[in-house]
């Protein structure tokens, strides 16, 4: 019989036969980890570099607790992969990120490891004081409760209240603080700073190399009470020698330490699950670590394209298509500041996904990356915007979620002109849930003042950009992660709250509402034999153009809404209202988008088509439409 390729992770039915693996079988499983990794890369896009620099940690981490009873929370969740696969997921790994299969991020229906679903990041520290306090309180103590958070997501204001009420709790917990120098981009900010100081410490070097030693000494089994009093001292001795930050907060601190040495791990969280009260562990690793190249660029290989390695070289397959709706963005942001000086570009940490960079090294001055801080980032446009400055907020759809009240309060309710791009607005594939942008017209278009836009084809972006940086209220523009079709007739202007015929007809409508607009106009070209279907270019789900919604409705055809959201409060939902407003008859109306309920991860055109937005589904809703309408005409 053929020895399996991965004999140590083909062996784990469960993390459990982990503790029982020797330092070597470790270091093996460590290697096969990595070997998974660079072949599932080899078939497509999907976090890599985060991924290869927790394996030591994982494995560490896995032998020094029993997770099936201990609670874990990897923070946002994009570094899950080794997890997965010492948990019983092997077999199914290489189904990871596509429809059906393993998510890429934790998932409680998948394992009792994973605890919540997640892929925001900054809510780890929450989630783990909570479960502590939670266990407490249901006599459930014995419990030990681990949140492991990296340095990009650590400056998140949300880990500040948690450090904040775990402090005055005091309840054991520990805090794994992955420290790899990296968010996407290299870390911003002034934490990054102080952790850099950390790390840099003079008695950093010397703490290695002699607590180390020390540690080297303390056996892994042997007399408890001594052990464990060897091991307070040294996590003393470590907590003196830095991180006042949260010792002052009752949070101790220990380390830094070398988060690629398995044992000196185990060691370090050997001691720190014993410590009374919360305890941060400062863990330095790699992005990256154990492949070469991923190292040395490890903003490229966050989450890379498919690549083979070919002697050491990551070779990339060549993509072809139409320019990205985000590349069209970038380039209007930048003529929008090259323009004008007060204009301004904020980015939450997400300089490298946006593509700013080239902005970012052009305009620094006019260029804010504020780490991912997306509440903050908002209420920061919001004091630029007041002092004179015009800021664009350039934030995924599903992380603005996060400024919720500040798109509210700092923003509308002062009428301040901010502009936001929300990128990724729409299904964004493999991601899933946590990262699908498809509440954002709900949410944006509830608050008064704001005026909310969506280009349906690359030219009218920049338009959009430069309308709404001339408006003196607070204007919105979505768009998805998907290729921006051109326009082949020369583009009518941007007028607030008019949409656009863009293909004229006599049996029907269909309005569609942003990039939608690609596949309405291809489901009129499918009926083109059959039926003459108008294709209206909203442009604008608020206001939303009343004219337009009465003229669709009222000579007795039938009218689609076409959106790449939910249908619960979105574009339909929008002209819905006006369409009663105007008291009009709105019988022969469907709404078409999304359904509510979480739509899985797959690819996006695949999950297009089974929510009924493929054009040959869009163009069977016509004639059913179009069937109906007919019988009902008296
Ligand atoms: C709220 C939110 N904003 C932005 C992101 C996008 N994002 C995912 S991972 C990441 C970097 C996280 O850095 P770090 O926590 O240090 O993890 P590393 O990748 O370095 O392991 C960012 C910005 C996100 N997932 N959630
Ligand atoms: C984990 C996370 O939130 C990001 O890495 C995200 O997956 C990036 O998405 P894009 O690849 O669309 O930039
Ligand atoms: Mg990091």
């Amino acid at each position: 019989m053929n020895e399996p390729k991965h004999p140590n992770l083909a062996s784990l039915e469960d993390a459990t036969a982990l503790r029982e693996f020797s330092q070597d079988q470790l270091k093996a499983t460590a290697l096969e980890i990595r070997d998974v990794l660079c072949n599932l890369l080899a078939t497509r896009t999907a976090h890599f570099a985060s991924n290869l620099g927790v394996v030591e940690l994982c494995l560490a981490l896995h032998c020094e607790f029993d997770f099936r009873k201990d609670r874990l929370i990897w923070d946002t969740g994009h570094q899950i992969y080794p997890h997965k696969l010492v948990t019983g997921r092997y077999s199914q790994f290489p189904t990871i990120r596509t429809q059906g299969g393993l998510m890429g991020y934790p998932n409680p229906h998948e394992s009792e490891y994973d605890l919540f679903m997640t892929g925001h990041a900054g809510c780890s520290v929450s989630t783990a004081v909570g479960l502590r306090s939670g266990d407490l309180m249901v006599g459930q103590g014995d419990r030990h409760t681990v949140a492991v958070i990296g340095d990009g997501a650590f400056p998140s204001g949300i880990v500040f209240e948690a450090l904040n009420n775990a402090g005055e709790l005091k309840d054991d917990l520990t805090i794994v603080l992955n420290d790899n120098k990296m968010s996407i981009c290299p870390r911003v900010g002034a934490v990054a700073g102080y952790l850099d100081r950390l790390r840099s410490n003079p008695y950093y070097t010397g703490l290695k190399t002699e607590v180390g030693k020390l540690l080297e000494q303390i056996p892994m089994f042997g007399d408890p009470a001594e052990r464990f009093l060897a091991q307070m001292k040294e996590g003393v001795k470590a907590g003196l020698l830095g991180g006042m930050l949260f010792e002052e907060l009752n949070i101790r601190y220990v380390g830094p330490i070398d988060g690629h040495d398995i044992t000196l791990l185990r060691k370090y969280l050997a001691m720190v699950r014993e410590m009374k009260g919360p305890v941060l562990l400062h863990v330095v690793t790699e992005k990256g670590h154990g492949y070469k190249p991923a190292a040395a660029d490890p903003v490229f290989f966050h989450t890379p394209p498919a690549f083979e390695d070919q002697d050491g070289k990551p070779v990339t397959r060549s993509s072809d298509g139409l320019p990205a709706f985000t590349v069209h963005a970038r380039d209007a942001i930048g003529e929008a500041l090259a323009a004008d000086e007060k204009v301004s570009v904020i980015t939450a940490a997400m300089c490298q996904g946006n593509k700013l960079e080239p902005i970012r090294e052009k305009f620094p001055n006019q260029f804010f990356d504020v780490g991912i801080c997306e509440s903050h980032a908002v209420a920061f446009a919001a004091g630029q915007c007041k002092a004179g400055a015009r800021p664009i907020v350039d934030i995924y759809s599903t992380f603005l979620q996060r400024s919720y009240d500040q798109i509210f309060q700092e923003v509308c309710l002062q009428d301040l002109p901010v502009v936001f791009m929300l990128d990724r607005a729409g299904l964004t594939g493999p991601d899933g849930p946590t990262h699908h942008g498809v509440y954002d017209i709900g949410y944006m278009r509830l608050f008064p003042n704001l005026v909310v836009m969506a280009p349906g084809y690359a030219e009218e972006l920049g338009m959009m950009l430069r309308f709404a940086l001339k408006q003196d209220h607070p204007c919105s523009i979505r768009y998805p992660k998907a290729s921006a079709m051109k326009c082949s007739r020369s583009v009518p202007a941007i007028e607030l709250g008019k949409s656009e015929v863009v293909r004229p007809g006599e049996d029907g409508t269909i309005v569609a509402f942003g990039a939608m607009l690609e596949n309405a106009l291809a489901a009129a070209e499918l009926l083109e034999q059959e039926l003459d279907v108008e294709v209206v270019n909203a442009r604008f789900a608020k206001p939303i153009d009343a004219a337009m919604v009465r003229r669709s409705i009222t000579n007795g055809r039938f009218v689609l809404t076409l959106e790449e959201n939910t249908v619960v409060g979105g574009f339909g939902a929008a002209f819905l209202e006006s369409a009663v407003a105007q008291r009009l008859d709105t019988r022969g109306v469907q709404v078409l988008g999304l359904p509510d309920t979480f739509v899985e991860h797959g690819d996006r055109n695949d999950l297009l088509q089974q929510n009924g937005l493929s054009p040959k589904a869009i163009a069977q809703r016509c004639r059913e439409a179009a069937l109906a309408s007919e019988a009902a005409v008296p």
